[in-house]
């Protein structure tokens, strides 16, 4: 795949720890399996919608909930139960000891019941009537003891029938019964997100898409037949799909273990709470978890063929794209984190740091959900594994100056692609019958009461607790509101481990959590009234929880930290239809992924840690009577803010984006890559030295531009050589060879040679200038510049940042002094506009544990530096494989070259009236007589910018991606230019 054309057909691979539909084994609720030989459920597309059959789990990215069936629609929604009292109520409760739910909802007839909801949750007493605002748990609940919250304890089982007749499937029978149902654990968002785009029809858009993941559900006992015959079924169109075996114990030490104990606090920037949680940062299940990564990484190469591009999702599988390159996946590979990403203080307390930062650095592309997230992940990598962190990526460095791989690092994108919902389909699915109904008995029920909504994971992360404690001070702060605002909390499940004996930081928490609420809830309930409502996710339908949000005055999230947070979009769009002003607020976590967009900066930020503040939050919230006209104007225009950003940010332009993005990513890198697949960028040998001889030799006019230090001039070698002594530069023999190609270089009359340094005037520039006073100079990186000698006419040295505000430089010093201290025989080169750190002035090829404490030192220095003076002073640092350098931003040899074209630019020779270049040759102001520029450099902006002119040959020699027209070997340059002089 070589041109951008390609792509027009490309077939996206989504990689995705859960497959979006899932076996189960039997027959489904009407009895029938799904045949082997039938076509499955087909999904047809209209105006890019997706309109499967039902059940299924639209916008629904935390957790995904199913529609009912039809048992328990308009027929139980019609016949709401009438309104009872808190005294009915308990006395139903008395004659029903496990207080069964006495809601509408059918909860057998609801799959995903036994599957994210805990028995001890979806049985409690706890659970309550969504249509009786009087109904709650009894005062004294509490959960017992031996009651732990297993997210994902009966996914993998197989006895998930109990809403039928009991089935012993007959798994060594020759073909025992199957159907197909959507997967509950898949990432709903991406779903949703993936099934807005289409597929077919558009241009550069892919044109197929394969799913890759598990089922979610045991599979040990399956067999070989079984496991084809269900691999084949959901392979076909319609479901797309390839199902990675895994077994049961290495998934449940993978994501019970290692994803949910230790990567996902890790990731949310939990601190480890030492000693009491041991597995928090290092864990055995790390084996479980390579070992699932690498089955994820056999079955895509199974099933890869160029032209594909292989999107991997989210944190349980980072090691996959740099698996995937090793297995040999030469086409895009682009990865996404979904939930956050902590800073490198907290990243770095993970004892596999390296490996999963390796593993994600196999990517062309590296995808978050914020700009903080993907700094962060620069910032660490640049850290940890001491590599060089620019805006838009990782450079990796390849292996070290002298070795025969110097310089073939690779560049991995990194980007921010915020998620989105499918706004056209959270519409359609708002206006189906049941939803009006379900908003109809809400209204009827909570009449004159506020309504605050609620739905987060069970979990330390998501805040629930420190969101009932708020609401708790809410109440007491302002007892008017007492009777008057009810808090309706879904409550999913959380990641807690499987364990049956550990008793879990997160069973603690929920006994926790449910102790406040009906404290709350006992102190504040009166006969008729109970503030807080507490629901699992298997007691509410997908309808249930779309009226509850359009009748909702507030929704309020208090996550600690998150990647996103979709439902607060959901909860904005369904916001929609409603009175000018009467718009329902939205209260959300100043830590979430959706808060910092600039688009929902109309909502009204919380710090969840300050339980006072969310207090008055939502009394702000609720207090909003809308009575004056300017607050009716205010509220509306709040939401309609909103409501624009998340139209904006869509899932469509999240899934095209980032795909978009991937394959340009992995072209680009391609012509970055020596003999790359494209190989459009072509190494200038003697070969095919010829091809550009043919336009040079009858040139009249010759620019010559080029790099001495690292390109003409091996400097560093002499330097190790000598010890780095003061002034050793100048004796160099390196230095004199180079000089002299310049000579040869400068006698053909038609040639202008330039000679482009990041040194300083005095020392080696000083030599070449005083040995060839005819030739220009770039100093300093474009600092300085040397005219040229014509026609008697004298050069001189231009200062070309006189003005420049130098005064970072004595900080910047003081900083590399301290890691001077630290870091032995490195030293700090202070030059008029830039410092030089030298971190390393030992053996260029040497891997000794000193070189990479130097490395990880300068890695260090880079970040304090940038993080400190960076953005104050507008500094960029350019790193090396031994030193880096720090310089202003608007200084470049880039910069230099255009001034040294321009006949206005500043570089203009103040004896000849005209531009450095033009000094010689007026015409060639007017480019008439520009025949032909030969740029050799290793600086990219420069030789991009050269690319613009027709004439321009460009050749570079940095060994990184570049948009040069050539490539050339550093150790060539010498040669390659002699055959120049000589033509
Ligand atoms: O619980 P897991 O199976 O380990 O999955 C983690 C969560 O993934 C999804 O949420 C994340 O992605 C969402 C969409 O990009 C984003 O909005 C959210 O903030 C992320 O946490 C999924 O929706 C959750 O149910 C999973 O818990």
């Amino acid at each position: 795949m070589s041109s951008s054309s390609s792509f027009r057909n490309y077939r996206v691979v989504i990689a995705s720890l859960f497959l979006p539909n899932t076996i189960v084994l039997g027959t489904d609720g009407s009895g029938k399996s799904t045949p082997d030989n039938v076509a499955p459920r087909t999904t047809s597309k209209a105006n890019g919608l997706s309109s499967s059959a039902k059940p299924k789990d639209i916008n629904m990215p935390e957790v995904v909930l199913r529609l009912q069936n039809d048992k328990t629609k308009p027929a139980v929604l019609s016949r709401a139960p009438p309104l009872k009292s808190i005294v009915e109520d308990l006395r139903d409760r008395s004659r029903h000891p496990t207080g069964a739910p006495t809601s509408p909802v059918n909860e057998s007839s609801n799959p995903f019941s036994k599957i994210n909801t805990p028995t001890s949750m979806s049985k409690s007493p706890s659970t309550t009537d969504l249509t009786s605002p009087t109904k709650g748990p009894p005062l004294s609940y509490r959960i017992p003891n031996q009651r732990r919250l297993r997210r994902r304890a009966s996914s993998r089982s197989l006895s998930r029938r109990s809403d039928h007749a009991p089935y012993s499937p007959d798994l060594d029978g020759p073909n025992p019964d199957f159907h197909i149902e959507p997967n509950a654990h898949c990432n709903g968002g991406l779903k949703n997100a993936v099934d807005s785009v289409s597929f077919s029809t558009a241009r550069a858009q892919p044109r197929k898409k394969m799913w890759v993941g598990t089922l979610g559900v045991e599979t040990d006992s399956w067999s070989d037949t079984l496991r084809q015959r269900t691999s084949t079924r959901l392979r076909a169109g319609g479901y797309e799909s390839e199902v990675v075996w895994v077994e049961d114990a290495v998934f449940e030490g993978c994501y019970d273990e290692f994803c949910h104990q230790v990567l996902w606090p890790a990731l949310h920037y939990a601190i480890p709470d030492a000693p009491k949680t041991t597995m928090f940062y290092e864990s055995a299940s790390f084996k479980q978890y390579v070992k699932v990564n690498q089955k994820f990484a056999d079955t895509i190469k199974q099933i890869w063929r160029e032209g594909d591009v292989v999107w991997v999702n989210d944190y349980h599988l980072m090691l996959l794209p740099a698996m995937l390159r090793a297995a040999g996946v030469t086409g895009p590979i682009g990865f996404f984190m979904h939930i956050a990403f902590p800073s490198s203080e907290i990243f770095r307390c993970l004892s596999v740091r390296d490996k999963l930062l390796k593993g994600m650095l196999g990517a062309d592309l590296v995808g978050f959900q914020t700009a903080n997230f993907a700094r962060h992940f620069r910032q660490t990598c640049s850290r940890i594994l001491a590599v060089e962190a620019l805006p838009r990526g990782i450079q990796l460095m390849g292996e070290e100056e002298g070795s025969s791989q110097e310089g073939k690092g690779r560049f991995v994108d990194v980007g921010v692609y915020p998620m989105g919902i499918d706004v056209a389909l959270l519409r359609e699915r708002r206006r189906e019958p049941e939803v009006s109904e379900w908003i109809a008995v809400l209204k009827q029920r909570y009449a004159g009461m506020k309504l605050i909504v609620g739905r987060d994971k069970m979990d330390e992360i998501q805040g629930v607790k420190q969101k009932i404690q708020a609401f708790e001070v809410f109440l007491e702060k302002h007892p008017e509101y007492q009777g008057k605002v009810v808090l309706i909390q879904i409550a999913i499940p959380s990641n807690a481990p499987r364990s049956p004996n550990t008793a879990t930081p997160n069973s603690a928490l929920i006994d926790q959590i449910l102790t406040t609420v009906s404290s709350i809830n006992s102190r504040f309930s009166t006969l008729t009234y109970q503030p807080i409502v507490f629901l699992p996710t298997s007691d509410v339908t997908y309808s249930q929880y779309l009226a509850l949000l359009t009748c909702a005055d507030a929704f309020i999230v208090t996550s600690l930290r998150e990647g996103m947070a979709l439902r607060t979009h959901e909860f904005v769009v369904l916001q929609e239809g409603k009175e000018r002003g009467k718009q329902g607020v939205l209260v959300l976590s100043e830590f979430t992924g959706s808060w910092s967009f600039r688009g929902f900066r109309s909502c009204i930020g919380i710090n969840p840690w300050d339980k006072t503040g969310t207090a008055n939050s939502i009394y702000e919230a609720l207090n909003d009577t809308c009575s004056d006209v300017d607050a009716v104007e205010g509220r509306y225009r709040r939401w309609e803010e909103l409501l624009g950003w998340v139209e904006e940010q869509s899932g469509q332009k999240f899934v095209t984006g980032f795909l978009g993005r991937c394959s340009r990513a992995w072209q680009e890198h391609q012509r970055g890559t020596e003999g790359g697949n494209s190989g459009s960028v072509d190494v200038l040998d003697r070969s095919k030295v010829g091809r550009v001889l043919v336009q040079w030799r009858h040139c009249t006019r010759r620019l010559v531009l080029v790099d001495l230090e690292g390109t003409l001039w091996d400097r560093e070698k002499y330097r190790f050589k000598m010890k780095f002594k003061k002034d050793v530069d100048v004796q160099d023999p390196g230095l004199k060879a180079a000089i002299e190609i310049l000579r040869q270089l400068n006698a053909d009359k038609r040639n202008e040679v330039w000679v482009l340094s990041g040194l300083t005037v005095q020392g080696a520039l000083g030599v070449v200038a005083r040995e060839l006073p005819d030739i220009g100079i770039v100093a300093e990186n474009g600092c300085f510049i040397k005219t040229r000698t014509r026609r008697g006419q004298p050069s001189q040295w231009i200062n070309m940042v006189g003005n420049l505000n130098m005064t970072w430089k004595s900080s910047c010093v003081e900083m590399l002094n301290y890691f001077t201290e630290r870091t032995p025989n490195s030293f700090v080169e202070e030059r008029q506009t830039s410092v030089v750190w030298r971190f390393w002035t030992g053996d260029p090829t040497e891997d000794s544990a000193d070189r990479q404490w130097a490395r990880r030192q300068a890695a260090e220095a880079q970040n304090h530096i940038f993080d400190s003076l960076g953005e104050r002073y507008g500094l960029r640092i350019i790193p090396g494989a031994n030193s880096f350098l720090v310089i202003p931003n608007n200084i470049s040899r880039s910069t230099a070259v255009g001034a040294i074209l321009h006949p206005g630019g500043p570089a203009q020779a103040p004896l000849s009236g005209r531009s450095a270049w033009t000094s010689n040759d007026l015409a060639m102001a007017s480019g008439d007589d520009l025949e032909c520029v030969l740029a050799v450099s290793g600086d990219e902006k420069l030789l991009r910018r050269l690319n613009e002119l027709d004439t321009a040959e460009t050749c570079s020699t940095s060994g990184k991606g570049t948009d040069a027209k050539w490539r050339m070997d550093r150790a060539q340059v010498g040669e390659l230019l002699t055959v120049f002089a000589r033509v």
